[in-house]
């Protein structure tokens, strides 16, 4: 299959891994994502996105199911795939008295047709670094450093392994920064990572993984979706829930209070705001403490966690 324009550069169907000892870490998942995508997994503790990203790395063959990337089956079909990928592990584990040079030149040797290794280290902003021993590099430099050497062979497959763990908030920025532009020129990203704001603001895509399967798919904003917002306030005193308006006619679907503090959760933000305000202007009425936010990520995430352990069946692409 020739992958063009839009189709798909990876396809998961069905994938199941299950290890040795019988324990299934991956419980028949799918998803796909087009050229010049990000893609982001993401997951709790040991929900399976090692399990899967190796598979598709083409380091472990599925249990069942079918893994393409570029077309091909990264396990049997490795050296068709291999060279147009970029891998970028969790732990890099390279020699570490070599200088940052010298492992760019050693790993360059191993990619065909690689870029300059100090055009790789540019990137990733390590030009200044390259005379340096790995052992003495900072743990945000060595992830950097992982991240130049993905980049060697010019990937049209980029696989990023928690990228920006133990990176300052500039060097995450900065990788951000380079994530992006790696998409807008056609690169296809799967991203593994904890950090939900990473996911946010990078993915096109993204799944949450939970115990082996997938929870909730779709762009950031769908998944987000998935929660209620939330309007925040303190009442007066002399003023009690009862005075608002009906809740259910602003379109809040529940609420809590909290001494004077009030929460209500709603699917119609705007409504609700809007509905809260006027009341409060004709009422002569100020709303101290007031707080209007859409569901992050973050919520949708905890809120899918909580849900999914509680509930006996694990809900399946729920966003499509
Ligand atoms: N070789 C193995 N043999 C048996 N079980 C394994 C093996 N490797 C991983 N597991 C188990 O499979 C599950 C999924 O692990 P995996 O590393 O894929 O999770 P993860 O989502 O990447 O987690 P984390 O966010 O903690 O890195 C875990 O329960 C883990 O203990």
């Amino acid at each position: 299959m020739e992958n063009n324009g839009h189709e798909h550069v990876i396809e998961v169907t069905d994938l199941r891994r299950v290890y040795g000892g019988g324990f299934e870490a991956v419980g028949g998942i799918s998803f796909s994502a087009r050229r010049g995508e990000v893609f982001a997994l993401l997951g709790t503790n040991g929900a399976g996105k090692t399990s899967t990203v190796e598979v598709l790395e083409g380091l472990a063959p599925p249990t069942s199911g079918t893994v393409r990337v570029l077309g091909h089956d990264p396990y049997t079909e490795r050296a068709a795939v291999r060279p147009r990928t970029g891998v970028m592990l969790q732990e890099g584990g390279f020699p570490s008295e070599l200088t940052v040079a010298e492992t760019t030149r050693m790993w360059a040797g191993c990619v065909s047709g690689a870029r300059p290794g100090h055009e790789a280290l540019a990137l990733v902003g390590m030009t200044g670094k390259a005379d340096v021993r790995v052992k003495q590099l900072s743990g945000g430099e060595r992830r950097r450093l992982d991240l130049a050497l993905a980049l060697l062979g010019e990937p049209e497959v980029l696989f990023l392994d928690e990228p920006t763990t133990g990176l300052d908030a500039e060097g995450r920025r900065d990788t951000w920064d380079l994530v992006r532009a790696l998409r807008d020129g056609g690169t296809t990203v799967l991203l593994t990572t904890h950090y939900l704001e990473e996911a946010e603001s990078l993915a096109d895509r993204l799944a949450i993984l939970h115990e082996g399967r997938i929870a909730v798919t779709g762009t950031p904003a769908e998944v987000t979706a998935t929660q209620p917002s939330r309007i925040t306030f303190e009442l007066p005193e002399n003023f009690f829930v009862g005075d608002l308006p009906p809740l259910d006619q602003m379109g809040v679907s529940g609420h809590e209070t909290d001494g004077r503090v009030v929460r209500l959760r709603t699917r119609e933000l705007q409504r609700a705001a809007t509905g809260l305000l006027v009341w409060a202007e004709r009422a002569g009425v100020e709303l101290h403490r007031l707080d209007v936010r859409s569901a992050s990520l973050e919520e949708a995430f905890l809120g899918i966690a909580r849900e999914v352990s509680e509930s006996p069946a694990p809900v399946q692409e729920r966003v499509a």
